[in-house]
């Protein structure tokens, strides 16, 4: 072992999450290396988050448009420029080049070693033909990857997962997706609006199942006015393609061709070749973790894990947010500074438990923070749901015509606090912060009636939702 390969800090993933956790250790003064197998920047910057908004957004500007009497007749009845909106796309994942990501790692001080990392044992990890040792920490951000379920005929239909359906440069005639979450509502609207004709095969009642059941109705109804043939509580039984189109049979109801089928259907742990077992955890596992994203049961506390693989929120931001948490822990203890664990400290991602906000890019838009009513109430809380028609705000009606959206805010009885925000409508996604500080600082509602929405913008819906409460 060389001294060139002892580094403090190990991370293993340069993903989103990855990349912000060893910017806070360099940027502490630990010399820090990352390792990655495919792309600086991950799954988020070029199959996922990125490319799946930039294939979004054109529909949305277009429905925007046609949502307002005066602009609707500039734009008539027109549909995006389905080669535009992938070119637009390719720019923004850099036509799959990481150059730019990794010249910025360069700037913040962080060495990079690309190839697949495996851990060996405690502290040590195989690269490229290297064994890197930490002396403080290694940190698992090796992110998710889509699951096929062992269906009879998967295999040989060459199904699309989240890669292909952000990735592909052709738009497919028919496309079939099966799973209603938010991948598969997402590039129902992506795929609809680029021209496919599109069938969404949903084993629950709507899509959205996590989110406030009006949230997926109203996705439901968008998808549906939009030419989407929605169809709920079927469950595909098998795949057959032979050299055309993929033939997809359900367990009612009449079966689906389609020219691409995408299985929606999940995430699993990239940690099934992470050497996990030689130190003592189950490869292929979700890793659980305490507040400061130290994996539970590995001694010593050296092992770290932010973003998809804790399980904790498969979210960017969220992971990002554990980064910065996992960060300032590691750069604390290396220093022997005390780290206090308590909530909302710099050292606890407590934001995981209490305030993950998520906004969905369909039309209408959702856009959610903290717990549901069926959340809430599971959890033991005494609450209350105040709801409000979101199109019969002034500032609603004024960007777009016939507005349809809908907000639910639920209260904590006993404390007068939030628990968690959902609103539906166009444009919502910008409308969600608010609601995630009045969750995450446990804002008392007297104290929100003073915070004064200006008008007339969507955001009054604060103040009849507060009025709705009080009666
Ligand atoms: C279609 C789609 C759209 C999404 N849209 C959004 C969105 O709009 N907003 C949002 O917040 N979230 C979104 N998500 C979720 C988001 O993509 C993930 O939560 C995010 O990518 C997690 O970041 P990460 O850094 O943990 O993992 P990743 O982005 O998956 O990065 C992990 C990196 O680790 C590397 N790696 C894995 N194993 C190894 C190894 N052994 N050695 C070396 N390198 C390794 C991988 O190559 C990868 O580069 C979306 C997900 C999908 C599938
Ligand atoms: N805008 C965003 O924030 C955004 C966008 C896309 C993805 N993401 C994140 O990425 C993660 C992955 O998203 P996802 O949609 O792939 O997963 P998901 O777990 O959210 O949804 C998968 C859906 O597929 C269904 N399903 C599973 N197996 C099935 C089967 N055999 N047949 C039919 N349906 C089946 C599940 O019931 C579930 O509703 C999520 O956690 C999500 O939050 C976020």
């Amino acid at each position: 072992m060389s001294d060139d390969d002892t580094y403090d800090v190990i991370v293993i993933g340069a993903g989103p999450v990855g990349e912000n956790v060893a910017d806070r250790t360099a940027a502490a003064g630990l010399r820090t290396v990352i390792v990655e197998s495919e792309l600086v920047g991950g799954e988020c910057s070029y199959w996922a988050c990125i490319p799946s908004k930039a294939l979004l957004r054109p529909a949305a500007a277009l429905s925007g448009a046609r949502s307002v009497a005066g602009a609707r007749e500039a734009v008539g009845d027109r549909r995006v420029d389905a080669a535009a909106v992938l070119a637009r796309r390719d720019a923004f994942v850099g036509d799959w080049q990481d150059d730019g990501q990794v010249s910025w790692l360069d700037s913040v001080g962080v060495e990079l070693v690309r190839g697949h990392g495996r851990l060996v044992g405690p502290r040590r990890v195989e690269a490229a033909g290297r064994t890197l040792t930490a002396r403080h920490a290694v940190v698992v951000c090796t992110g998710s990857r889509a699951v096929v379920p062992d269906l009879p005929g998967v295999a040989s239909a060459r199904p699309w997962t989240s890669r292909e359906a952000t990735g592909s440069r052709k738009v497919p005639g028919r496309l079939a997706i099966v799973g209603g979450g938010v991948v598969g509502a997402e590039m129902a609207a992506a795929w609809s609006a680029l021209g496919s004709r599109v069938t969404l095969l949903i084993r629950g009642e709507r899509p959205l199942p996590r989110m406030e059941p009006f949230a997926g109705d109203l996705v439901a109804d968008g998808l549906r006015a939009s030419g989407v043939d929605v169809r709920t509580g079927v469950s595909v039984t098998a795949v057959d393609r032979k050299d055309g189109p993929v033939e997809i049979t359900l367990d009612h109801g009449d079966p689906v061709t389609a020219d691409e089928v995408l299985f929606a259907t999940g995430r699993a742990p990239r940690t099934d070749d992470l050497g996990l077992e030689t130190v003592g955890l189950e490869p292929g596992s979700w890793l659980e973790v305490d507040d400061t994203l130290r994996v539970a049961g590995v001694p010593d506390g050296w092992l770290y894990c932010a973003g998809d693989p804790n399980h904790r929120a498969l979210l960017t931001h969220q992971g990002k947010y554990q980064a910065r948490i996992a960060g300032a822990a590691i750069a604390a203890r290396a220093a022997d500074r005390p780290v206090d664990e308590a909530p909302w400290g710099p050292f606890a991602a407590t934001a995981d438990h209490a305030a993950v906000p998520q906004a969905v890019f369909t039309e209408p838009e959702v856009a959610a923070v903290g717990l549901t009513l069926a959340a809430a109430e599971a959890a033991g809380h005494r609450c209350r749901a105040v709801d409000y028609d979101l199109g019969a705000v002034s500032g609603a009606a004024l960007y777009a015509d016939d507005y349809r959206g809908r907000a639910r805010m639920v209260v904590d009885l006993d404390d007068e606090r939030l628990l968690g925000v959902t609103f539906v409508g166009p444009g919502a996604g910008e409308l969600l912060h608010a609601a995630t500080i009045a969750v995450a600082a446990e804002v008392p509602l007297p104290r929100l009636w003073h915070a004064v929405p200006a008008f007339p913008t969507t955001n009054e819906i604060w103040l009849r939702l507060l009025e709705t409460y009080r009666g």
